[in-house]
């Protein structure tokens, strides 16, 4: 049963207007954290947003020894990993919760330990996540694994080797799964085939930082010399692009005009192109960018999610809600996960039309093509949205769930808010510091100008 405390009253219909700030990137920082493992000195990382995945991440390193304290400037973490140490199994198991993030401890811990363990995984309900890639790349390495009942065992009889590798597919997980492996190997990782989103390019500015040496060629080869030390570094993350869209969907979907602080055109070049075609405006400035729906029908669109520099996948639910105002019919090719055109369902029974495809509707034929998976959807619009009763499934989803109800006539009742602060930091205070009529069942609303406030603090 869902805990009242989870459930948000969401009252549709108000343009959200105003301005909120985004922070470091959720795929990035928690990242940058797990980095500090392979240093010999403490390390400062700023632009830190506090959601669950970056608990989750402290909680785990203070488990293996490093002290994890807050640092000169709001939002910046001290990470002293001089003194790792082993962690007791059932304790990470228990830490480890809702992300997916445990699995990147294997290098570093490898290197320093000599064994590690991987507890089961959580992350988003998207599709079937295996981490066989991540198992061949450590295996490569050098690496022993043991299948356990409760969980994967890791040992590194010798150092660990630079090896040369091909991903199957351009996974970040895996690649970020070498880059941490590699930076202390012995010898040389050359890694074909890697994913190059601009989360990984920050990390390899971190791991560079630390004294890594990694270079990057034109055709998605990765490069890295191992080393024998690394240092700390000081490093401030770079802001969640992913965020930042969500925000600039809300503000398409309700007809807003939302300033997003923080917010970075060099990482949302391919957003920004779909966002205009659709037929949403925007301004960038040094400082952020402000997205609004400038009056008028919106554009039916064919949209295909890609690895970077494509459509990110994590931009497509909540473009999608957008997609259900928009005059016509839009086309999704979902080709990142076989499973994240679900959500969609509840936007039907709040009034959407959209009908979801085996097939793969659009540019290219996808891995999911020949498969049992509706990974395409066809939206036709524009629909009025109407309240409704919605489980938030996974943290995009959730989200999404936020924007239609908000652009909806009428109230809904969102269960499982819970789910949103993996990745939305403050996300119920930005929500009223926009305008957005919304209340957590017993709990007062603040002043709107505390609300206001905290959205940009
Ligand atoms: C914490 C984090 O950074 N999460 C992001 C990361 O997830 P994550 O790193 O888990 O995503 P991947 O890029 O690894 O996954 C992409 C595809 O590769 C497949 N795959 C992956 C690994 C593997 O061992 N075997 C395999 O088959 C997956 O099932 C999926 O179909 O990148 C995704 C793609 O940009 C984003 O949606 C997630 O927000
Ligand atoms: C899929 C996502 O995250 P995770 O990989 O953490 O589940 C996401 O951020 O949309």
């Amino acid at each position: 049963m869902t805990d009242i405390a989870d459930v948000l009253l969401v009252h549709g219909g108000t343009p959200l207007e105003g301005e909120i700030r985004v922070r470091g990137a959720k795929n990035l920082v928690p990242k940058a954290m797990v980095a500090a493992l392979l240093g010999s000195e403490p390390s400062r990382l700023r632009n830190v947003p506090d959601i669950r995945d970056v608990r989750v991440v402290r909680g785990l390193l203070q488990l293996h020894g490093v002290t994890v304290a807050p640092g000169e400037e709001p939002g910046e973490l001290v990470l002293d990993p001089t003194r790792v140490e082993s962690a007791n199994v059932a304790d990470i198991d228990a830490h480890a919760g809702s992300s997916r993030i445990p699995i990147l401890f294997c290098g570093p811990l490898l290197h320093r330990l000599g064994h590690a363990f991987i507890p089961g995984l959580g992350g988003c309900d998207i599709g079937g996540r295996p981490i066989d890639f991540h198992f061949d790349v450590l295996r490569q390495f050098g690496a022993r694994i043991e299948k356990r009942a409760d969980g994967q065992y890791l040992e590194a009889p010798r150092p660990l080797r630079g090896c040369k590798i091909r991903l199957p597919y351009p996974s970040v997980g895996s690649t970020e799964q070498v880059l941490l492996t590699a930076v202390l190997a012995e010898g040389v990782t050359e890694l074909s085939n890697a994913a190059v989103e601009p989360e990984i390019e920050d990390l390899i500015c971190v791991l560079q930082k630390m004294g890594a040496i990694i270079s990057m060629d034109t055709d998605r080869t990765i490069r890295i010399t191992g080393v024998e030390k690394l240092g700390g570094y000081t490093h401030r993350a770079i802001p969640d692009r992913l965020e930042a869209a969500s925000w600039a969907s809300a503000a398409l979907a309700t007809e807003g005009d939302i300033y997003v602080r923080g917010a970075q055109q060099r990482s949302m070049m391919t957003f920004l192109n779909t966002f205009r075609r659709v037929g949403g405006a925007f301004a960038i400035d040094d400082e952020g960018i402000r997205f609004w729906h400038p009056g008028g029908p919106l554009n039916a669109i064919a949209l295909e999610t890609d690895v970077h520099p494509g459509f990110q996948t994590d931009w497509q639910q909540p473009l999608v809600v957008a997609l259900t105002q928009a005059s016509g019919l839009s086309i999704v090719h979902e080709t990142v996960y076989e499973s994240r055109l679900g959500f969609t369902s509840a936007l039907n029974q709040m009034g959407a039309h959209i009908q979801l495809y085996r097939e793969c509707l659009g540019g290219s034929a996808c891995r999911f093509g020949q498969r049992n998976f509706l990974h395409s959807a066809v939206v036709s619009g524009p629909t009025k949205l109407q309240g409704a009763d919605l489980v938030i499934p996974d943290l995009r989803g959730g989200f999404s769930y936020l924007i239609a109800a908000l652009a909806a006539q009428g109230m809904s009742r969102v269960h499982g808010i819970g789910l949103i602060n993996r990745g939305y930091e403050n996300f119920l205070a930005k929500l009223e510091g926009l305008g957005a009529h919304i209340e957590l069942p017993g709990v007062p609303r603040p002043a709107s100008g505390d609300a206001a406030r905290a959205a940009v603090a």
